[in-house]
């Protein structure tokens, strides 16, 4: 039960989490979903909402302004990226200079992706990965040299496209539905708690058995290779 519990209610070691999980009594807008338990503290949440916040000084409005309808969409991934106290089956060490964990192939839930690809696909970017790569002689995220100026839709031909390759792989993109106990929320209503508990439970249930089996024996290569519905039930 600890390999499991360690993966459960915790922060990731990045730029402005908090160390860990916790009640925040005022949550701003979009973020208020999780103020019941928190990575993200209330400052940090209104931050998620604003342009060029101090976070990641990053703009959205890149390539012109990203209409609203798109916007509200990257204000959720902020939400969820700085708040859930559920991404924990997914952290992984990071290879970079403003953060020591990362979130990887956290598996999103379909619908969250495809409306995202759906209200964004007339926003305009130049680039396909948001990480890296960006001309930051100004302070602030301008599009590097040699790079156009395109419509969602070409730049990432699929829901898919986007939600993966958009922050490094930090989203998987999944057949799994909301509701189904399989995939992570962005968007939920709290009225019936966070449905991203029983998820985050669910796969390091999964983790816990690969790590059971010992390190680099035939066992664990095999454990490797099992789907997380496999998993599981072991
Ligand atoms: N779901 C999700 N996953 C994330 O990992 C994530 N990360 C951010 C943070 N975004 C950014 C974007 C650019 C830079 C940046 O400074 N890029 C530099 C390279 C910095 C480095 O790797 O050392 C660049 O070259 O553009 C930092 C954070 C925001 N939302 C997220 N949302």
């Amino acid at each position: 039960a600890t390999v499991r519990d360690s993966l459960l209610n915790v922060c990731m070691d990045a730029k402005h989490h908090k160390t860990a999980p916790g009640p925040e009594g005022q949550l701003h807008g979009q973020c208020t979903p999780w103020k019941d338990n928190a990575c993200c503290t209330a400052n940090t949440s209104v931050q998620a909402h604003q342009d060029q916040s101090y976070l990641y000084n990053f703009n959205w409005d890149h390539c012109g302004i990203m209409p609203e309808k798109c916007k509200r969409h990257f204000i959720q991934d902020t939400c969820l990226y700085e708040c859930s106290p559920n991404l924990g089956p997914w952290i992984k060490p990071a290879d970079s200079s403003w953060r020591k964990e990362r979130i990887l192939h956290v598996p999103l839930c379909l619908e969250d992706c495809e409306e995202w690809w759906e209200d964004c696909q007339n926003a305009v970017t130049c680039k396909v990965n948001w990480h890296k790569g960006w001309n930051w002689t100004t302070g602030i995220n301008q599009c590097p040299r040699g790079t156009s100026c395109q419509k969602f839709r070409y730049v990432f031909p699929t829901p898919a496209d986007l939600c993966q390759q958009i922050w490094s792989h930090s989203y998987r993109y999944t057949a799994y539905r909301r509701g189904s106990g399989r995939c992570i929320q962005m968007w939920f209503n709290p009225s019936q708690g966070n449905p991203n508990v029983a998820v985050a439970r669910y796969y390091a249930q999964a983790n816990a058995a690969v790590a059971a089996a010992p390190a680099g024996s035939p066992l664990s290569h095999l454990l490797a290779l099992l789907p997380p519905a496999l998993l599981a039930r072991l």
